[in-house]
């Protein structure tokens, strides 16, 4: 486990602590707190105006906070400007220098820093390397197609070697096939370099390819953050579920607890789940939780993909008429409905697929179900 917690921010490479960005009649961010250690690839994730841009763009000093600390490996930098700053960024629209060699492109930083020319040329060629351009130095930026430019702005962020590389969603002007194909290679990149990245993107798949540490981010606020896998199968709130990928959800009331068991009492009658983590509980097994009360309203979250219409698999979670199917390839997603209105969606094996209009029993598990609070979201 790589994320750390608030507790231990003293070890962070990067610490963001309380930090709000108010302008006149708009909060952009409001009391975010982050920590994060050396290494990590963080991806803060969100829809369109949730403040992810406004938090790297902090992190990288080209805004300014209305309050709150800012630490890059322990040194408070809040006040200080991007070029004064371990921090270099790769913007979408890549901002390269349209009329000078890729070389030149990825020597400029290295000259502003003083470099002597051996050692940039040495740098420049590792750095082409790294990219997989090896042999594209002499090139014109015209003459690359767009994936190409990305890996050139890629090398120039790196190569004057940043503590941090913070990438505004980098691959936002690629086609899908040319996003997958970049994911890889940021992976790749990241993990050979071992530096600390943050990297914006509005793209869930995106995020989980990437992430050690996800961030969920709505309305200038963290919704919840950790590593993806506990994201996806555990949201801390609604809003993160729905975000993170399809999901049946079956709202309730919470009719008793034990432990992190809680049973819903829901119209299709009663289901057992596990409490949702408090938001900013970043690990897996991290049981700090929130306070739940008996008749509180809730939701039940389940992944298509962990219900099943078999009859002795966990628990029974309703009955409903399937009114949709759509062939996926190795999968086909069935949609059903109770007469109660309950929506039910999932993922049934391509060779035993429902037809419209049969009835099913959905079925899950106590362990794959998790219970969110109705008001979040
Ligand atoms: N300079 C500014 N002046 C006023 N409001 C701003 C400014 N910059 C950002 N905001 C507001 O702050 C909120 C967060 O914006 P931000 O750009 O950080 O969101 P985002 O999640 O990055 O969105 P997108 O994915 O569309 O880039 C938005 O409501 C935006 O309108």
């Amino acid at each position: 486990m790589t994320v750390s917690h608030p507790s231990s921010a003293s070890t962070n490479h990067l610490s963001v602590e309380a930090v709000s960005k108010h302008y006149p009649g708009q909060i952009a961010l409001e009391t975010v707190s982050l920590h994060v250690e050396r290494g990590n690839y963080v991806v803060l994730l969100g829809p369109s105006g949730s403040g992810k841009t406004t938090l790297l763009s902090l992190i990288g000093g080209f805004t300014l906070p209305s309050s709150g600390v800012i630490r890059i490996g322990g040194q408070d930098v809040t006040d200080l400007p991007p070029a004064k700053r371990p921090t270099t960024t790769v913007f979408q629209d890549y901002a390269l220098f349209p009329h000078m060699s890729v070389a030149a492109n990825i020597e400029f930083g290295l000259k502003l820093r003083g470099l002597k020319a051996d050692a940039r040329k040495v740098r420049v060629s590792e750095m082409l390397e790294l990219v997989g351009l090896g042999q594209h130095g002499e090139r014109s930026i015209q003459a690359l197609s767009g994936g190409q430019r990305q890996r050139v702005a890629l090398a120039r962020a790196l190569a004057v070697e940043p503590e941090i590389l913070l990438l505004d969603e980098p691959l936002g002007a690629l086609d899908l096939a040319l996003r997958r194909q970049m994911q890889d290679e940021l992976h790749r990149i990241q993990r050979q370099m071992n530096r600390t990245f943050v990297h914006v993107t509005h793209d869930q798949e995106e995020a989980m390819a990437l992430a050690d540490l996800i961030v969920v981010m709505s309305h200038g606020r963290i919704e919840d953050m950790g590593p993806p896998r506990r994201v996806y199968m555990r949201p801390a709130t609604r809003f993160a579920a729905t975000f993170m990928g399809e999901s049946t959800q079956i709202e309730g009331r919470i009719h008793a607890q034990d432990g992190q068991v809680i049973t819903l009492e829901t119209q299709q009658g009663f289901l057992r789940g596990m409490a949702a983590p408090a938001e900013g509980a970043m690990t897996d097994t991290d049981t700090q939780s929130r306070t739940w009360c008996i008749g509180d309203k809730a939701v039940a979250i389940i992944r298509p993909e962990n219900i099943k219409t078999t009859p002795d698999y966990g628990q029974a979670i309703g009955q409903a008429l399937v009114c949709e199917t759509v062939f996926q390839g190795n999968y086909v997603r069935v949609f059903a409905r109770s007469e109660t209105g309950q929506t039910f969606v999932l993922h049934s094996p391509a060779r035993q697929v429902p037809a419209s209009g049969d009835t099913i029993t959905p079925h899950a598990l106590v362990d794959d179900i998790t219970i969110v609070p109705a008001q979040e979201g």
